[in-house]
C-alpha cells in the first residue's frame, strides 16, 4: 500500500509531502531525489518513476536552473537561475501527471551568495499560491553549511517562516557535504565538518518546530558529491541514529525518527549505506553524478556504434550516396541517454525499496 496521497498523480506540496516521507520512514523506503537539467533529464527520471510505481523527487540546482535557461545568456543577480527554475517547473508540471506517479519539485542547496535566486523563486512561489493555493514548487533547500551554525539556523528559520503559510517544505544543511557543489570546491574542508554532532539537529529540531512541521534536515554523516576511487569517503551513517535517539529523549516523543533526514551525494555509495541510512529515517537520497554518468554511456555507446553513421551528413557503409538523418537525429541519440539514465534511476528506485511505493 502506498502513502494515503491526496493527490496521487503530479506534483504534490503541503501535506501529502510530509505524508509521503512519513511513509518513506514508516516503511523503509527512501525517494531519489535527481538532478534535472532539460527536459530530457526530467523525462527520463519520471520514466523510471513511471515504470517502478515510485514516488519520485526532481531537483535543480542553481546552475542546473541556468542551463535550463540557457547558457547563452547572463546570469546577473540570478535572474537566468530564476527564470531556468520557473521554466523548469511549470514544464514539469505539465508533464508530470502523464506519468501517474507523485513528484516532488524541489531545489538544491543555495548556499549564502546564491540567496538572491532563493528570494526569486519564493517570489515566484507566492504568486502562484495566490492564484493557485500552492506554492510553485513543493520545497527548496537552503544550503548555510558553511556559516556560522547559529547563523545558519537563525536564517533558516526565517526562510521557513516565509514558506509556512504556503506549506512549503523546507530543506537545510548542517555539516559540510565534501566534494564539489554550486560551483564550490570542498574537496579540503576539514573531516570533523563533515560529521554532524546530535546537540546541533536538537537545536535546528527547537528552532524550526514550532514554525512548521515541513522541514528537513541534510546532516553530514562524511557525505561527498562525485565519484572518486573506492575507499575515498567514509559515511558513518551510524550517527544517523544517534540524531534521531537524542531528538527522541530530549523530546519525549514516541515517534523513533522525529527527523526527517535527507542523504547528499547518494553516487558511488553501497546498497548497505543506503539501506542503513534508510533505516534511521533518511527519506530522501541525492543523486546526480551516476545519473550523469549513466546518460552519458548511452549517449556515448550510440556514438561509438554508429560512428560511421554520423561521420557525414550523407554516405555510410551501405553506400556513398545514403543519408544518415535518421541516425544524427537528435532524438535518435539523445534517447540513448535518457534510456541509460532511465535504467539507472531504476536501480536506485530497487535500492531505495522506493518501488511499488506510489
Ligand atoms: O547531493 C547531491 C545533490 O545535492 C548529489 O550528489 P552526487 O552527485 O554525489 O550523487
Ligand atoms: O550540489 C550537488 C549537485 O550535484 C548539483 O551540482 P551542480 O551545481 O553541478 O548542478
Ligand atoms: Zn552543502
Ligand atoms: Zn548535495
Amino acid at each position: 500500500m502506498g502513502p494515503n496521497l491526496k493527490n496521487k498523480s503530479g506534483v504534490i506540496y503541503g501535506e501529502d509531502v510530509r505524508t509521503l516521507f512519513k511513509h518513506a520512514q514508516e516503511n523503509k523506503y527512501a525517494i531519489p531525489a535527481i538532478n534535472v537539467t532539460s527536459s530530457s533529464t526530467v523525462v527520463a527520471a519520471l520514466e523510471a518513476a513511471k515504470d517502478a510505481k515510485a514516488p519520485i523527487i526532481l531537483q535543480l540546482s542553481q546552475g542546473g536552473a541556468a542551463y535550463f535557461c540557457g547558457k547563452g545568456i547572463d546570469n546577473k543577480d540570478q535572474s537566468a537561475s530564476i527564470a531556468g527554475a520557473i521554466a523548469a517547473a511549470h514544464y514539469i508540471r505539465a508533464v508530470a501527471p502523464s506519468y501517474g506517479v507523485p513528484v516532488v519539485l524541489h531545489t538544491d542547496h543555495c548556499a549564502k551568495k546564491l540567496l538572491p535566486w532563493l528570494d526569486g523563486m519564493l517570489d515566484e512561489d507566492e504568486r502562484h499560491f495566490k492564484e493557485h493555493g500552492e506554492p510553485l514548487y513543493s520545497s527548496h533547500m537552503i544550503d548555510l553549511s558553511e556559516e556560522a551554525v547559529d547563523w545558519n539556523i537563525k536564517t533558516t528559520a526565517d526562510y521557513l517562516k516565509r514558506a509556512a503559510p504556503m506549506k512549503q517544505w523546507l530543506e537545510m544543511e548542517i555539516g559540510i557535504t565534501g566534494g564539489e557543489e554550486d560551483g564550490v570546491n570542498n574537496e579540503s574542508v576539514d573531516n570533523n565538518s563533515l560529521y554532524t554532532q546530535p546537540e546541533d539537529i536538537y537545536e535546528i529540531y527547537k528552532a524550526l518546530s514550532p514554525i512548521s512541521p515541513y522541514f528537513s534536515i541534510a546532516a553530514g554523516f562524511g557525505n561527498v558529491h562525485g565519484v572518486y576511487k573506492p575507499g575515498n569517503v567514509k559515511l558513518r551513517p551510524e550517527l544517523l541514529k544517534k540524531h534521531q535517539a537524542y531528538v527522541k529523549e530530549k523530546e519525549s516523543t514516541k515517534d523513533e525518527k522525529p527527523v526527517f533526514l535527507v542523504f547528499h551525494g547518494g553516487s558511488g555509495s553501497t546498497k548497505e549505506d543506503y539501506k542503513e541510512a534508510i533505516s534511521y529515517g533518511v527519506v530522501k537520497v541525492n543523486l546526480d553524478t551516476d545519473l550523469q554518468w549513466a546518460y552519458t554511456e548511452g549517449i556515448r555507446d550510440y556514438m561509438y556504434k554508429k560512428k560511421d553513421y554520423v561521420s557525414s551528413q550523407v554516405g555510410n557503409p551501405e553506400g556513398d550516396d545514403k543519408p544518415n538523418k535518421k541516425y544524427y537525429d537528435p532524438r535518435v541519440w539523445v534517447r540513448e541517454g535518457e534510456k541509460t539514465m532511465t535504467k539507472r534511476v531504476q536501480t536506485a528506485l530497487n535500492d531505495f525499496n522506493t518501488a511499488g511505493q506510489a
